[in-house]
Formats: C-alpha cells, sequence, structure tokens
C-alpha cells in the first residue's frame, strides 16, 4: 500500500489530504501537525477549518485510510510521498523583512525529514514558496542523505477557500514539477498515478521544477492584480457616474477577458495574495528587476488605497467624524463560506475607525470573538506562523464589541459597514434595522450585496463601491 505524509494540517494539508483519501482509498494518508491542539480537532466532531464540504469527507475516510496524528517522526519515516504544506510567511526581522518568504517552517520540516528517512522519499512541495526552493530543500536533504535518495517535486496547490472540496473534486489543473532526469521524471509519474484516480490526464500539467513553482505566484498575482484593476476603475466610476457592475460585465463579456473574478470590493484579503506578491516582488528586486517589481508592487498598493479609501468615505460621510459613534460591521471573514480572517479587509477598515474613535459592533457568521479580537490586536503579518507560535496579543480594544446577530450589531448604530459577502445579508429586514438605528441611518456596502434602491426608499443614505453617488455623499466627497 502506498503510503503518503502531509506535513501541514492546515487550510490546504487538511482538505487536500482529505480528498486524496477519498479518491484513492488504496492509498494511507497521514496529516501530521506540530500543533496538538489542530491535530485534536481534526480527530474530533469540531474540524479547525470550516470549509462546505468537509466534514462529510473526513467523517467518511478517518480511522481508515486518513489519520491525523502529532506522530510526526513516525508517519515521516513510514511514507513513501511527503507532502510539506507548512506556513510560509512574509519575514518580519532580518534580510527581506516585509517581502521575503520565511522559510524557517520549511527549513526544519526538510531537516527532519532528513533525520527520520529509512527509505527514498518522495518530498513535495505544497505549500507556496519562492522559485528555487527545491534547489535549497535538495541540498538540504542530500547533504543528510546517509544515502537515501530524495526526489523533489512541486505540487502547488490552486484551491480557493469556501469552494476548496469543489476545486480539490474538479481542478482546473494539477500542476507537477520535477527534475528533467530520469529519476525525476519516474517521480512526476508517481505522484500523477495519484491524481490520476480522479482527474482527467489531459488537466494534469508537468514541467520543470522552476516553471511550477513561479507558475503558483504568477496565477495569485494575476488574479489579484484582475481584483485591483476592477477596484481601481471603481474609484473612476464613482467619480464619474459610471457603474462598476455594468463596466465589469461589458469588460468581462470579452472572450479574451471573461467574466469571472471581477467583483468590485473593499479590497481583498485572505492568507497568500498580498505575501505571494510581496514575494514575488522580492524575487524580482534580487534578481535585478526593479521596474518588474515596481510593476506588481501596484497591485498591494491599489489594495491598500481601496481600504483607506473605504475608512475615508465612512468617516467623511458622517460630518467628518466617527467619534463615539457606533459602527456596525456585518462580517469579518476575508471572504462568504469560511471562518478565515488571514489579511482580511475588515482588520484594516475596523483599525481605521477605530483610529477614528469609532465603537464597533462585529457580527460574523463563522467567526469567533475571540478570533477577532485576536486579530485587531495583532501585528502586520505575525498572524501567519503556527498558532501556539504566534505571539500573545495584547488587551483587545474596549470599542469593540461582538454581537450574535446582524439585528443586535445593528441596534443603536449610526452606521453599519458590510465587509463580507454572506448571503444572509442579501435578505436582512433592513426596515427592522433601520428602525432601530440613529438617524440619518448609514450603509457603506464594501461587497455590492444590499439593494441600494430598495434601502434608499427605506430611508438608508447608502454607499456601494463603484456605484453613482447620493448626493449626500457627493456633496461630502471623501479624502483619498
Ligand atoms: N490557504 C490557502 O487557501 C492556500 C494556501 N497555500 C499555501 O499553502 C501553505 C500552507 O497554507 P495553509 O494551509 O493556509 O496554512 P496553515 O497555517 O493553515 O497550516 C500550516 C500548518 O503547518 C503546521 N506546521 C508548521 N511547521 C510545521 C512543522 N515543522 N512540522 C509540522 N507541522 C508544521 C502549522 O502548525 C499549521 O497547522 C502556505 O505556503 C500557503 O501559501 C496554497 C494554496 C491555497
Ligand atoms: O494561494 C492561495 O491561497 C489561493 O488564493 C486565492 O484563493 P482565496 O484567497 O482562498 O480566495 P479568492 O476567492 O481568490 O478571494 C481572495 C480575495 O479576493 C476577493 N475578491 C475575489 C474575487 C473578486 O472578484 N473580487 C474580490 O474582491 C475575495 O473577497 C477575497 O477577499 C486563489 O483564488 C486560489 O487559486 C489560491 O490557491
Amino acid at each position: 500500500m502506498v503510503k503518503i505524509c502531509c506535513i501541514g494540517a492546515g487550510y490546504v494539508g487538511g482538505p487536500t489530504m482529505a480528498v486524496i483519501a477519498l479518491k484513492c482509498p488504496a492509498i494511507e494518508v497521514a496529516v501530521v501537525d506540530i500543533s496538538v491542539p489542530r491535530i485534536a480537532a481534526w480527530n474530533s466532531d469540531q474540524l479547525p477549518i470550516y470549509e462546505p464540504g468537509l466534514d462529510e469527507i473526513v467523517k467518511q475516510c478517518r480511522g481508515k485510510n486518513l489519520f491525523f496524528s502529532t506522530a510526526v517522526e513516525k508517519h515521516v519515516a513510514e511514507a513513501d510521498i511527503i507532502f510539506v504544506s507548512v506556513n510560509t510567511p512574509t519575514k518580519t526581522r532580518g534580510l527581506g523583512a516585509g517581502k521575503a518568504a520565511d522559510l524557517t517552517y520549511w527549513e526544519s520540516a526538510a531537516r527532519m525529514i532528513a533525520d527520520v528517512s529509512k527509505s527514498d522519499k518522495i518530498v513535495v512541495e505544497k505549500s507556496t514558496v519562492p522559485v528555487k526552493t527545491a534547489e535549497a530543500i535538495e541540498k538540504i536533504l542530500r547533504h543528510n542523505s546517509k544515502g537515501i535518495k530524495y526526489q523533489i517535486l512541486s505540487n502547488p496547490e490552486f484551491l480557493a477557500e469556501g469552494t476548496a472540496i469543489e476545486d480539490l473534486f474538479k481542478p482546473d489543473r494539477v500542476l507537477i514539477g520535477g527534475r528533467e532526469t530520469p529519476d525525476g521524471q519516474k517521480a512526476i509519474q508517481a505522484l500523477k498515478a495519484v491524481y490520476a484516480n480522479w482527474v482527467p490526464e489531459d488537466r494534469i500539467i508537468t514541467t520543470n521544477l522552476w516553471s511550477a513553482e513561479l507558475s503558483k505566484l504568477a496565477a495569485n498575482a494575476f488574479l489579484a492584480q484582475r481584483i485591483s484593476s476592477v477596484n481601481a476603475m471603481s474609484a473612476l466610476c464613482e467619480a464619474t457616474g459610471a457603474n462598476i457592475s455594468e463596466v465589469s460585465h461589458a469588460v468581462g463579456k470579452d472572450t479574451r477577458i471573461g467574466p469571472k473574478f471581477l467583483n468590485a470590493s473593499v479590497g481583498f484579503g485572505g492568507s497568500c495574495f498580498q505575501k505571494d506578491i510581496l514575494n514575488l516582488v522580492y524575487i524580482c528586486e534580487c534578481n535585478g528587476l526593479p521596474e518588474v517589481a515596481d510593476y506588481w508592487k501596484q497591485v498591494i498598493q491599489v489594495n491598500d488605497y481601496q481600504k483607506s479609501r473605504f475608512v475615508n468615505r465612512v468617516v467623511s460621510s458622517m460630518f467628518n467624524t466617527v467619534s463615539g459613534k457606533k459602527i456596525a460591521i456585518l462580517g469579518f471573514a476575508f471572504k462568504k463560506d469560511t471562518g478565515d480572517t488571514r489579511e482580511t479587509p475588515a482588520i484594516d477598515v475596523c483599525n481605521g475607525l477605530l483610529g477614528d474613535k469609532a465603537h464597533l459592533s462585529i457580527y460574523d457568521l463563522q467567526v469567533t470573538e475571540e478570533q477577532i479580537r485576536r486579530d485587531l490586536s495583532m501585528k502586520k503579518f505575525d498572524w501567519d506562523h503556527p498558532i501556539h507560535l504566534q505571539p500573545m496579543s495584547p488587551a483587545a480594544a474596549k470599542e469593540v464589541s461582538v454581537a450574535w446577530d446582524a439585528y443586535e450589531a445593528a441596534k443603536g448604530a449610526h452606521g453599519i459597514c458590510i465587509l463580507t459577502e454572506w448571503d444572509e445579508f442579501k435578505t436582512l429586514d433592513y426596515k427592522k434595522i433601520y428602525d432601530s438605528m440613529h438617524k440619518p441611518a448609514f450603509l457603506f456596502d464594501g461587497r455590492n450585496v444590499v439593494d441600494a434602491v430598495k434601502l434608499r426608499e427605506i430611508g438608508f443614505i447608502v454607499y456601494s463601491i463603484g456605484k453613482p453617488l447620493d448626493s449626500w455623499l457627493k456633496d461630502m466627497p471623501a479624502v483619498a
């Protein structure tokens, strides 16, 4: 029986391995992690991550051919194929701080593999890593090999949170990069055989190692660039009276551009877009390509601009101050259908409003109060480390409360900000909400989920990203 071990039981390791176990009953899959609480959660009824469809798969396979364990070394020693899906955060100190990827966790995993292995291994980069990382990993393994043969493959993951299971069942492509030697090609075929259990062969792309590593960074950079492009247009729409939904629709009808991923928003979040672009920028700089670095840096700068533009719009509309005013925040996750808050635009928006002395009442369907308080008090980039190694957060802001539903959050508020596109926010009883608020009652829709015409009929002053402005907002232009 082929044995697979995945180091890192996170948002990628957990779902990908659960799907491999489901689709390949003849393979034994062990997912290991240094975090004891995380593994305990994977072995419980309350999984550590929320992902539609994941519970059922884990229930079906756990204890049969899918195991979650903290016995990292034992499972690594027994495995034929080792996936490494550990954190690759942005460095916060030293050379490349604020841009380069911190490969501490990757390196320690590689050294541990070298220490405990007693048979030949295929080591698969599942984490997103800088191009050429495989070369460094090869060096660590070869210099400590004790005669054991290692083949390194790059097999980056393209799943998106909230649709992870769907994406894993029907991926647009699976990408496998390896050495162009006979042993390298043999390793590629071994991994290809795993995916071939459910992925059509024409969707499994094989390349050299560096193309696979760079394709992952490139794909995320292209996706994020699309959002920054549409968000930059949204600012121009507001200035001119154009409507971003109509512009996106018209632009996306061009088959060369396509309709997906063109929704204007308060800004993109998630654990990877910013981190991976910063990493790309650093690699460009290191390779003497400052113009290319500057080009990609703009994608992040526009995203930061979009978040601060939103905060400015809220404050300027409400008579240039939110000091002492209650603002309801609807949605804290970085997108709907996930409880993940990593790099969520809600953090920057909330901190911006708190900076102007607002009182916030926050409601999200999936994010816990503990997580919200932790996020609002953590330093930039500190979140992207194994949870037990994250710096302890200082006492959370007194001006923040967490509500159990949207109505409670909005009661007595002066304004509402919608920051995640949860479906629930489309069908709330906005008349009831309006009646419970201070007047004039403001609603700032950072995700374009509400019907602004209906809300205006109720009496709200509505701001929707990239849409023609209410006369109220026109009279109080936000300073960018
Ligand atoms: N979250 C996402 O949607 C995607 C993430 N990625 C990439 O996948 C990688 C992992 O991301 P996530 O799963 O989101 O991170 P995560 O933080 O959810 O999971 C990483 C896990 O690795 C564990 N870990 C760290 N060092 C370890 C070690 N030496 N031994 C054993 N366990 C160790 C941590 O405790 C943690 O549970 C990152 O490189 C990320 O860029 C790629 C595609 C999608
Ligand atoms: O490497 C990764 O981590 C993953 O990053 C993204 O996936 P994810 O961050 O989970 O979610 P997305 O659906 O891409 O959304 C990212 C952010 O962009 C925002 N977004 C997305 C689409 C859009 O049209 N507008 C928009 O503002 C979302 O609300 C969210 O905040 C990519 O889509 C995945 O392919 C990739 O594997």
